[in-house]
């Protein structure tokens, strides 16, 4: 079947799907969606074209109007027309440039108004949670407490269990069963193998308390950070307004539910109990109380999240993912970093420790990032911080800070900027992903103080050719030349699932795209109403690339897939 059979069969697909009115997932969808409105077209009725237009169009189309204008002038027709076969000639050039671009111009405001409309249905769609809404778990003596799950310079996470924190009969399959009697389980050793962590569906995280203090507000503020993925539920509704340096402030900015970014569902202080293990594994941080030569205050910050079988690393230590699987796990971390980048985070210590595995029901990896401890959230959004003087932190984990950080000097006027930051890291994160060490690790690493492009290890052979040039732009020493995330994510979506969208570009370029955009559109919404069996992290990936459609973007990932490394192509064909 041709691609161009393909895209209309899927349309008419849609299209019929919709007018049967069959689509769970929305009536709203269906209406918005009217077999009409559904071709690239007419449905750019209701939309503002100018608004979409990029500013070289822009120009080029006042100019070019401009000109028009004066070549119809009386004056212009009179010359023009009596003169030579080459004047007449050059005129008609004009003309036809002129018509051109008003044609190019009439598509872009189609695309345009397409993504538009494409993404409005989709934003839509609220990310559903695996467990059943609860309203108590604000004190620890709500959970069982089970096994140790692991440990980090900042705090310790055990496996745990809440009646009421039942799992969706729903997800029953893919994630948790029944809490049963688990008391004989808390002494077995975790093993993501063993139904342990399947009965303990929930993590607590204990944070280590230091310097704090032992009053909620001194904790809630000095831990903030921690909070930023937690959900409008997970403190208690007096909590949500902490006194902060003795005025009433709010708590930082948190950032809306996404499949790629851990959910803390409830966050709460409590007394530092003694926990298995404690006294051999953390007995400095423990209180006096507990340890009479411990240096930790009696009082800390607990969060509660999904209980994970995997850390990113822990399982590339026992697997390796083929081709396919390797490509949604780079491209599943580029959406998390996405979705945070877009709401004014910057994580700042992604590593594969901090990005917990598991698999949905086809037994797809699905990657979540976590532990925001040293993110960046700020006011406006700007991701730009001010660097004045040395004491300013600049994130964790120093070996995978991008360049920009690394080697900023503090000054008065000095900003770093992160936006593109957490994009470099999952740069370096993709080698491991691929079965390859971590350039930028070991002490014969490469050094993102002073690396150059050119000594950046390739990927084995047989990692895809649009993921190596996705891994090899993210590692741009120059931020102004590396892809967002965004920008990232578009270029593998269309690699694994609109690759034929970009064969033979032409004039023709922007229109194909389209057609295909919504073709996937309608394979989404259809995916959508079968129920949540599958290749649920697929679905949720395009999901989330047509919720966030933007032509630019789009225009600037086919650039780059087009013309690789070769920005000034690129940004001359797609700006
Ligand atoms: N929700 C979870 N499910 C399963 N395991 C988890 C979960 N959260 C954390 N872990 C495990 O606990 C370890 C420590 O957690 P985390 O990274 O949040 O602690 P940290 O002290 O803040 O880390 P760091 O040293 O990076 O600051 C993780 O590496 C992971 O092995």
């Amino acid at each position: 079947m041709s691609v161009k059979h393909a895209i209309s069969r899927g349309l008419e697909l849609g299209r019929s799907f919709l007018q049967i009115g069959l689509l769970k997932s929305g009536g709203r969808v269906a209406a918005k969606l009217r077999a009409d409105r559904f071709r690239v077209g007419p449905s750019v009725r209701t939309v503002q074209p100018q608004a979409f237009l990029p500013a070289r169009y822009r120009y080029y189309r006042t100019s070019l109007r401009g000109l028009a204008a004066q070549l119809q002038s009386a004056g212009f027709r009179r010359r023009f027309t009596g003169a030579s076969p080459r004047n007449r000639a050059v005129f008609l050039a004009f003309g036809l440039g002129v018509g051109l671009i008003e044609q190019q111009l009439e598509e872009d405001r189609q695309s345009a108004a397409t993504c538009q409309e494409i993404q409005a249905v989709f934003k839509k769609k609220k990310i559903q949670s695996t467990l059943r809404p609860f309203t108590s778990g604000f004190k620890l003596e709500d959970y069982i407490i089970g096994n140790q799950i692991g440990k980090g310079s900042n705090a310790v996470v055990y496996e745990a269990a809440a009646q009421f924190a039942h799992p969706k009969e729903t997800e029953r399959d893919s994630t948790l069963v029944e809490l049963r009697d688990i008391k004989e389980e808390v002494q077995t050793a975790r093993s993501p193998t063993c139904c342990s962590f399947r009965n303990f569906p929930l993590a607590i995280k204990m944070l280590w308390n230091f310097g704090a203090g032992s009053s909620s507000e001194a904790i809630l503020k000095s831990m903030s950070q921690e909070l930023v993925p937690s959900g409008p539920l997970a403190l208690k509704q007096e909590k949500e307004q902490v006194t902060l340096d003795g005025h009433f402030g709010v708590l930082p900015r948190r950032v809306s539910a996404h499949p790629n970014v851990i959910r803390v569902y409830r966050a709460f202080t409590a007394d530092v109990p003694l926990l298995p293990g404690a006294q051999e594994e953390y007995p400095d941080v423990l209180p006096a109380r507990l340890n009479p030569t411990g240096i930790g205050n009696n009082r800390t910050l607990f969060l509660v999240m999904k209980n994970y079988p995997y850390t990113l690393r822990q399982y590339l230590l026992v697997s390796t993912p083929n081709r396919r699987q390797g490509s949604l796990m780079v491209l599943q971390l580029l959406e998390g970093v996405d979705h945070l980048c877009r709401q004014g985070v910057a994580h700042r210590d992604l590593k594969s420790d901090n990005i917990l595995l598991e698999f949905d029901s086809g037994g797809c990896p699905r990657l979540v990032i976590t532990d925001f401890g040293c993110c960046l959230t700020q006011n406006d959004s700007s991701l730009q911080l001010p660097f004045n003087n040395m004491w300013v932190s600049r994130g964790g984990n120093a070996s995978l800070m991008a360049p920009e950080v690394v080697t900023a000097a503090p000054g008065p006027d000095v900003v770093i900027d992160y936006t593109k930051t957490d994009a470099w890291a999952v740069g370096a994160i993709s080698y491991e992903i691929f079965g390859q060490q971590n350039p930028f690790y070991g002490a014969a690493g490469l050094h993102s103080t002073n690396y150059q492009e050119k000594q950046l290890p390739p990927l084995p052979a047989c990692v895809p050719a649009d993921v190596q040039l996705v891994a090899k732009l993210l590692l741009r020493r120059n931020p102004n030349k590396r892809p967002s995330a965004r920008v990232a994510a578009n270029m593998l979506h269309l690699s694994l699932w609109g690759r034929k969208a970009l064969a033979n570009q032409d004039s023709a370029g922007m229109r194909k795209l389209a057609d295909w955009l919504l073709c996937q559109s309608a394979v989404v919404l259809l995916q959508g109403c079968s129920g949540p069996s599958g290749n649920r992290v697929e679905a949720e990936l395009q999901r989330s690339f047509l919720s966030n459609l933007d032509l630019e973007e789009l225009r600037a990932a086919v650039g780059f897939l087009l013309y690789g490394q070769d920005q000034s192509r690129a940004c001359i064909m797609f700006p």
